[in-house]
């Protein structure tokens, strides 16, 4: 993957903000995110981590505006998440579930060509043709960017889990949104294209993009602006990596000793392999 070429300029609207307002958040018949109040800001990058079951998921969809609050709101610029139109909020906000299915059949370029659809092109339909050449260029430079060129005309059946991702993230990617909400971005990826990721995804946010990923290696989180651990539905912590990257925090959510190193400016975790003190 090759990192994106700076934006000329302040992005439009680079102040406004995606924010969680004491939201409740329901999967099934369990409150799975229990009053969460988080500010998610373009130009940066937040990691959502946290145990199984903590929540992650059901938090980015409902950024997303994917699933609808049991209580509390999110508002993006001010604006309650509802009371943005389809289209519009298409437009500014990309996002890439945790493994995404790929519509049967579909060739890579055209999978990718999806992102451009602000939400109106199902699965299985091809863009119009005539599409604008913004859209050709966008395209061609999240494939570009996700070194996936060399396979665009291929069918997606025929790529390794780790390519299909590659093809997700492209298509995330050409909507060239304001806010990106990717869930386990890293699933299937070798650790040469996981760190290419999130150094694409810090040179995103740079950008002016409001970068927010569930991840689960939280080594690879700490290179985040700032995480959020959940918690039982809960922020345990937010803010510097360094801040809640802690020994307590770990134990806290989850029941796991650990060591937090420091090299070369980074944080490495390394989990004691008898540090769960609650189970045996
Ligand atoms: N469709 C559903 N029906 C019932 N319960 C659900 C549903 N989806 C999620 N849950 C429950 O909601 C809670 C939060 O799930 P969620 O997927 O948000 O967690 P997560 O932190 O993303 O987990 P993981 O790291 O395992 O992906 C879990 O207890 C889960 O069992």
């Amino acid at each position: 993957m090759t990192a994106p070429a700076p934006h000329e300029g302040p992005p439009e609207g680079v102040g406004a903000s995606l924010v969680a307002h004491d939201l409740h958040v329901r999967a099934g018949r369990a409150l799975a995110v229990r009053g969460v109040n988080a500010e998610f800001r373009r130009a940066a990058f937040t990691a959502i981590i946290g145990p199984n079951g903590a929540g992650k998921s059901t938090l980015l969809r409902a950024l997303m505006g994917l699933d609808a609050p049991s209580d509390g709101e999110v508002t993006l610029a001010g604006r309650p998440l509802a009371r943005w139109g389809r289209r519009e909020r298409a437009a500014r906000l990309s996002y890439l579930a945790q493994g995404e299915a790929l519509p049967p059949g579909a060739r890579v370029r055209d999978v990718v060509a999806l992102g451009r659809g602000a939400g109106h092109w199902r699965w299985g339909l091809l863009p119009p043709p005539g599409e604008a050449a913004a859209d050709r260029d966008a395209v061609r430079d999240a494939m570009q960017r996700t070194d996936v060129l060399p396979f665009a005309e291929r069918r997606v059946e025929e790529l390794s889990g780790g390519e299909r991702q590659r093809v997700s993230l492209a298509r995330a990617l050409a909507a060239e949104p304001h806010f990106l909400l990717l869930d386990e971005p890293t699933n299937h990826l070798d650790l040469g294209y996981a760190a290419e990721l999130l150094n694409y995804l810090r040179c995103e946010a740079a950008g002016g993009v409001g970068v927010i990923a569930v991840l689960h290696d939280l080594t690879l989180a700490s290179q985040a602006d700032a995480l959020l651990l959940l918690h039982e539905g809960r922020v345990l912590a937010h803010g510097a990596p360094q801040d809640v990257l802690t020994p307590a925090h770990l134990l806290t959510a989850y029941n796991l000793r650990a060591e937090v190193l420091r090299h070369s400016g980074r944080l490495i975790v390394v989990p004691d392999l008898n540090g769960r003190p609650h189970t045996t």
